[in-house]
């Protein structure tokens, strides 16, 4: 098949969703390498499931997705292993792990293409302990970590599989708002000196529209918007997507959108 070789990561004519569940049909996306591209959209409109295809984990019933201009449709997660990483949403902590041995499953991602062990692969690992402020507790038992040590842990093991393409779902979830801008910013750095690619699940729409290039807005199965942090985040658009009456005003700094969320006419604070 033709695929734009000009895409990281592409999504031709996909069906894609669950027995029963069908959240995407015939979608096309296509993503741009070194970019950071954002996915936005209300609960349940199928970001997690759009992330889980390009990562390898959720094969479309119709279509294909392409990567790096090579339709992957049908190969398994290892086969890109060391080239795509994959942060989900919810992923399952190995019991009786320090913190080190999980950050260091991200040199040997989904066990495969085992290879011995090498002072290069410590020395990556240190440096994403220490990026992501974990190096005091590297010795801990993963399972005993807080909510937003365990998520910064995991972005240290995507970190050290240095991937080309990276997909994040919700990549703040847990984390304090101090946390959540040291990890977006480390995500930007990534992207800036390494020239990687992330996709990446955000819920805060300010922030997102601080650290995309590009923001793609899913709601009822289809694209209802793609573009700029400005062309995306318009107050007709939220409030049509998130049903959200927002003021959207410049960043004094980045003069990236702010989004402010008001309340709708006759809704107290607290009330649904
Ligand atoms: N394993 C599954 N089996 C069946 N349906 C599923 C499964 N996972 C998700 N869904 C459904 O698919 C739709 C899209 O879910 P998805 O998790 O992709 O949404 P999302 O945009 O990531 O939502 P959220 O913002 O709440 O994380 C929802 O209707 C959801 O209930």
């Amino acid at each position: 098949m033709t695929v734009n070789t000009t895409a990281a990561l592409e999504a031709r004519g996909v069906t894609l969703g669950y027995e029963g569940n069908v959240v995407f049909r015939d979608l096309d996306i296509a993503i741009e390498p070194g970019r950071i591209t954002g996915l936005l959209g209300p609960n349940g409109c199928g970001k997690s499931t759009l992330l889980k295809a390009f990562g390898r984990i959720l094969k479309p019933t119709a279509g294909t997705i392409a990567f790096d201009g090579q339709d992957i449709t049908g190969v398994s997660t290892r086969s890109v292993a060391r080239r795509l990483a994959l942060l989900p949403q919810k992923p399952l902590t190995p019991a009786a792990t320090s913190v080190r041995d999980l950050v260091a499953r991200g040199r040997h991602p989904h066990q495969s293409l085992w290879r011995p062990w090498t002072a290069e692969d410590a020395r990556i690992v240190d440096e994403a302990l220490e990026a992501t402020g974990l190096t005091d507790i590297a010795d801990r038992d993963a399972g005993s970590l807080s909510g937003g040590q365990l998520q910064r842990a995991w972005i240290a093991l995507v970190l050290a599989q240095q991937a080309g393409t990276v997909l994040l779902d919700e990549p703040t979830t847990f984390l304090d708002l101090g946390h959540q801008v040291e990890v977006l910013s480390l995500v930007e750095q990534v992207n800036r000196d390494r020239g990687t690619t992330v996709v990446m699940v955000l819920h805060d729409l300010s922030l997102a529209a601080r650290y995309c290039d590009r923001l793609i807005l899913l709601a009822d199965g289809r694209v209802a918007a793609d573009g700029s942090p400005w062309d995306v985040l318009m107050p007709e658009t939220l409030q049509e997507s998130f049903g959200l009456r927002a003021l959207v005003i410049p960043d004094p700094v980045s003069e990236t959108p702010l989004v402010v969320p008001l309340l709708r006419e006759g809704q107290e604070l607290g009330s649904a």
